[in-house]
């Protein structure tokens, strides 16, 4: 096994004293690199591989015996490489996990990563800056365990960069604080710091602070494309996509729609409080469905032509309300693939039946 590999995934000693008994199955460990609800893609000595859990391992996952895999997470897993996909066998025991509340049941943790070493907690130095949100962010970011760093960007646009890095470095004093540009490059240098030494770093932050731009500044084209599906020459699905990045410098980032989803978090409350101008000027639209594009008579890109509403916040609205859509369809696709997956096993259950029974 090549151990060096692993520790450029993030492996260390812990995971190898709680991985070690499993050796003597055959079992090897790996780690989650995406999650497909019914099907992952793992980073492991050998590779990159597909694999999936076995009912058992679902089953314990049902009675709350097991944590559902998640981005992040290392498995033990039995090697299927002829066969194309291989079986998750168990979770090691997490260091971190970053997890939000499910919507409706306070009881009820969502994990959407696990062994984050470091959360930034990504803000911009606009308008809409929002101090209760960051606390938000906050209490999420020392729940998980992880080290939280406050990013400040888009220092380009802001005049008084001091007075708000004052403000804000007041709500979290004991939390390291950066205030960067990634249009300038002013101040990314500082987080490097961070990234290296085989740590795993998750940006966290609402729709449009600047997130990925900064990803992209720091990683180049580390990141790989997202969602894309297509057929190998054997026409399985071979799946592209990646929600854990190892960066060429060394370290890992973790960008899940989960961890989009944490950035939304006050989307339902976002849409109506911090958009209130916006949907107060949307009254006021011709269309009750406008969407306040090129519809004729609306009353919001009146008010961007008038002055009144800087065009800014109205491309941060759009944004989190195609961000909304798009997990909308996500969660959509995840259902259906859950669903097919059913239909397979029911089918393959009912044939075995009858050939039992024509026995
Ligand atoms: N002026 C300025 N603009 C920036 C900076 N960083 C990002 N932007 C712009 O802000 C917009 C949003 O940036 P994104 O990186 O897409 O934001 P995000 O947080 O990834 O947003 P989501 O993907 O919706 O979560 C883009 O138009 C960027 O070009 C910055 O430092 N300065
Ligand atoms: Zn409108």
């Amino acid at each position: 096994m090549d151990e060096h590999a692993l520790e450029k995934l993030g492996w260390g000693p812990s995971f190898q004293e709680a991985w070690a008994p499993r050796a003597s199955e055959g079992e090897e460990p790996a780690r989650i690199a995406a999650d497909y609800g019914v099907e992952y893609v793992l980073y492991s000595a050998r590779g990159d591989l597909r694999a999936t859990v076995p009912g058992r391992l679902r089953m314990a996952i049902r009675k709350g015996e097991s944590v559902r895999p998640v981005v992040g997470d290392w498995v033990s897993f039995e090697p299927r490489i002829q066969e194309g996909t291989s079986i998750i066998q168990a979770v090691l025991p997490r260091r971190t996990q970053l997890a939000r509340k499910a919507a409706g049941r306070t009881d009820e943790e969502q994990v959407v990563a696990a062994n984050v070493d470091v959360v930034f907690l990504v803000s911009a130095l606009t308008r809409d800056l929002n101090p209760r949100r960051l606390e938000r962010y906050l209490a999420l970011a020392w729940d998980s365990g992880a080290q939280p760093v406050v990013v400040l960007t888009k220092t380009d646009l802001c005049e008084d960069v001091e007075a708000a890095r004052e403000s804000i470095a007041a709500l979290a004093p004991d939390v390291p604080l950066h205030t960067v540009s990634s249009v300038t490059g002013e101040g990314l240098d500082a987080l490097w710091q961070y990234i290296g030494g085989n740590r795993t770093v998750a940006l966290i932050g609402s729709s449009g602070v600047g997130k990925s731009t900064l990803i992209n500044r720091l990683v180049g084209t580390a990141r790989m494309v997202v969602g894309e599906v297509r057929e190998d020459d054997k026409g399985r699905h071979t799946t592209t996509h990646r929600e854990l990045f190892v960066l060429p410098q060394g370290g890992l980032v973790i960008d899940t729609p989960g961890m989009r989803e944490l950035g939304l978090m006050e989307s339902e409350e976002g849409l109506r409080t911090a958009f209130v101008d916006i949907e107060e000027l949307a009254a006021g639209c011709r269309f009750n469905d406008c969407r306040h594009e090129k519809e004729p008579g609306c009353a919001v890109q009146q008010a961007i032509r008038d002055g009144q509403l800087p065009s800014e916040r109205l491309e941060n609205y759009h944004k989190l309300v195609v961000e909304v859509a798009r997990q909308e369809r996500q969660r959509d696709a995840q259902a259906q693939a859950r669903a097919k997956q059913d239909t397979k096993k029911t089918t393959r259950a009912f044939n075995d039946f009858q050939k039992k029974r024509g026995r």
